[in-house]
């Protein structure tokens, strides 16, 4: 295969579904929804930080006078050493208390920032919790991990500098104006020719600054999507030696970050030296003009040298106003991204008057249950069965025959399309979702393990559980062995995910964590994995604990398991075409009956 067509299959491999930069113009009810956040701060810190931008803002704005104006036209002109002591003490005075609020300002509206941030990533954060799954079926990790992380982040700097620097700006830059127009009317529209060109040059270049950054954005989620995959899967990745391939993409979508960097910086840099030059345009005119004005009487020194100071006081605000505006900009396609998730409602809503069923029994129905994933496509035609309390059912059938979503039916981590799932002859959705899920434990075949101590893992099924109960429930379902040999027992130390332990190790974490949770009903997609005979005979041990007296729904694929079912549902196409115990089914000679000779092909045909 030759290089080009190596790179394009690289290219096609990897195709992630980019998060749109939008790019709308600025939209004040976003911008409040936005500034909403500053609620909770309203009559504590942002006061605070409000009166120390007007304080600095006050002094940065009369001490030119006193410099210019008092000091020279009053205090040196007149020789008044009494008018220069004061003005020297108040001016210095002024410039101490400057400093102070300028230290109080940055503190506060940091700490105004940091909690806003942290406020907004913890509502953006609870609320994904509550959605539903059919939310994270259409999203990668990586795209939400972007949005919780990156978009979040790029709030920060708006809020800690930016908002309050447009506060700042905006009053100086009012003041300023009117300051100038005040010591001299014509030396400051002189002066004021070169805004409209300054105004012309700045916007078009901050569009295409706004832009650069746009990319670099797209470019950095890009890299974050092929890094959250890279790592995820790196043990498929090494197997089928695709380290080189895996490399080369990743060259591809580094070197497009960088070069969206510097594209960024380069455009961005160009700015102040904009800015800087108009700065000095300004400052030309001011001194020849402002020369004529002295030479024929009209203004005074004093007055030239405060018009000065506020000159360069003006093109500051100016220069920082354009920032600012860009990081509007920036935050308004960012908070575009977490309001739509924040705007996301769950699809499996908690009743108006949930009913708490804490003591449940565990029957469960399902009449005439229909349930599509996608409209194209149902998943389930018109399910009926009952499962009486206590019972223990085990669905079979095919791949893709329907057998876990009849068990995401029962969890209500779907609502049903058509028909009705009953518990304890109530429909599911009048009950509190809370407490149905409280009162269900679900053992995937992925037993998910999270970072922390094996103790903490299983003690997940329920935190309020002693040291002592976690303990019984490894025991009970035969778990305790095995974390005894671990090098530090219970307190072992597993990373994500548990890849230090084996699938059979981890199914009895998992056994111990519902043991532990004593749920009414019990859901259980049997491990499918091939392990010794020893862990199965383990396995199966602990499943017999866990199932005692509890309603078992068992995605079940041994034999040994599905004989010992009460009931028997075989599903195809997601329909049920069979129904009954091991030994009514093999002598129907149906589905069933094929099944269990194809796969465990240790039948015994009469
Ligand atoms: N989250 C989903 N989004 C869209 N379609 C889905 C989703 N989950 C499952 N399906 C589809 O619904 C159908 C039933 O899937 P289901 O997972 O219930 O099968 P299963 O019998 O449990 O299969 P397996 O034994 O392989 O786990 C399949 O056609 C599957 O492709």
């Amino acid at each position: 295969m030759g290089n080009q067509d190596k790179k394009v299959l690289i290219k096609e491999r990897f195709q992630y579904s980019t998060d749109t930069i939008i790019e709308k113009p600025f939209n004040w009810k976003q911008m409040w929804r936005l500034l909403s956040y500053l609620k909770p701060y309203s009559k504590n810190v942002l006061p605070l930080a409000f009166l120390a931008v007007i304080v600095s803002a006050v002094v940065r704005l009369t001490a030119p006078i006193l410099i210019g104006k008092y000091t020279l036209d009053h205090a040196i002109k007149n020789n008044d050493m009494n008018l220069l002591t004061i003005l020297v003490i108040t001016i210095a005075a002024m410039y101490i208390l400057s400093y102070i609020a300028n230290r109080f300002r940055i503190k506060w509206m940091n700490l105004l920032g940091q909690n806003v941030i942290y406020d907004i990533r913890r509502h953006l954060f609870t609320h994904v919790q509550s959605l539903s799954h059919r939310f994270f079926d259409q999203r990668s990790a990586g795209s939400i991990l972007v949005r919780i992380m990156n978009d979040i982040n790029s709030l920060q700097e708006l809020f800690t500098s930016g908002v309050i620097n447009l506060l700042m700006d905006f009053f100086l830059l009012i003041g300023v104006v009117v300051l100038l127009f005040t010591l001299s009317p014509e030396l400051t529209l002189a002066i004021l020719v070169i805004v409209p060109v300054m105004f012309f040059i700045s916007t078009s270049l901050r569009k295409k600054i706004r832009r650069s950054w746009q990319t670099v954005r797209l470019k950095q989620s890009k890299l974050n999507s092929h890094l959250n995959e890279s790592i995820q899967g790196i043990r498929v990745t090494q197997s089928f030696t695709q380290e080189a391939e895996n490399i080369e993409f990743f060259d591809g979508v580094n070197t497009e970050n960088f070069q969206s960097w510097r594209n960024a910086t380069k455009r961005n840099a160009m700015f102040t030296p904009m800015v800087e030059m108009t700065n000095a345009i300004g400052t030309a005119i001011l001194i020849w003009y402002g020369a004529t004005l002295i030479a024929d009487g009209s203004l005074t020194i004093g007055t030239f040298v405060s018009f000065a100071f506020y000159l360069g006081m003006f093109w500051e605000p100016i220069s920082r106003l354009g920032q600012v505006y860009n990081q509007l900009l920036m935050g308004m396609a960012s908070s575009e991204r977490i309001f739509e998730f924040i705007d996301e409602k769950p699809l499996v809503a908690e009743s108006k008057n949930p009913i708490f069923l804490s003591d449940m029994k565990g029957q469960i129905e399902f009449e005439s249950v229909e349930f599509a994933y996608d409209a194209s496509r149902k998943a389930l035609n018109d399910i009926s069965l009952t499962i009486e309390a206590g019972q223990t059912v085990a669905l079979v059938g095919h791949t893709g025959s329907g057998k876990t979503t009849i068990a995401n039916l029962i969890s209500r981590f779907y609502d049903a399309t058509g028909g009705v799932v009953k518990v304890d002859g109530i429909p599911i959705k009048d009950l509190s979702i809370e407490e149905l899920r409280a009162q269900i434990s679900v053992v995937l075949q992925d037993t998910f393990i999270f970072s922390g101590t094996i103790i903490d893992n299983i003690r997940f099924g329920r935190p309020t559980a002693t040291d002592q109960e976690v303990v019984e429930a490894a025991k009970a379902v035969g778990a305790d062995d095995f974390i005894q040999n671990l090098s530090n027992g219970y307190l072992t130390e597993v990373e994500e995910r548990g890849n230090v332990l084996s699938v059979g190790e981890r199914q009895l974490i998992s056994f111990a964590r519902a043991l532990l949770a004593n749920p009414t009903i019990i859901i259980l997609d049997e491990a499918t994995a091939s392990i010794d005979t020893e862990t199965e005979i383990k396995i199966q041990n602990a499943m017999k604990t866990l199932l005692k007296g509890r309603t078992a729904i068992m995605i079940a694929h041994r034999l040994s398991t599905i004989r010992e079912a009460d009931n028997i549902i075989v599903l195809d196409h997601g329909n049920i075409m069979e129904q009954g115990n091991h030994d009514e089914l093999m002598e129907q000679r149906g589905i069933y009956y094929e099944l269990v000779k194809a796969q465990f092909n240790m039948l015994e045909v009469g």
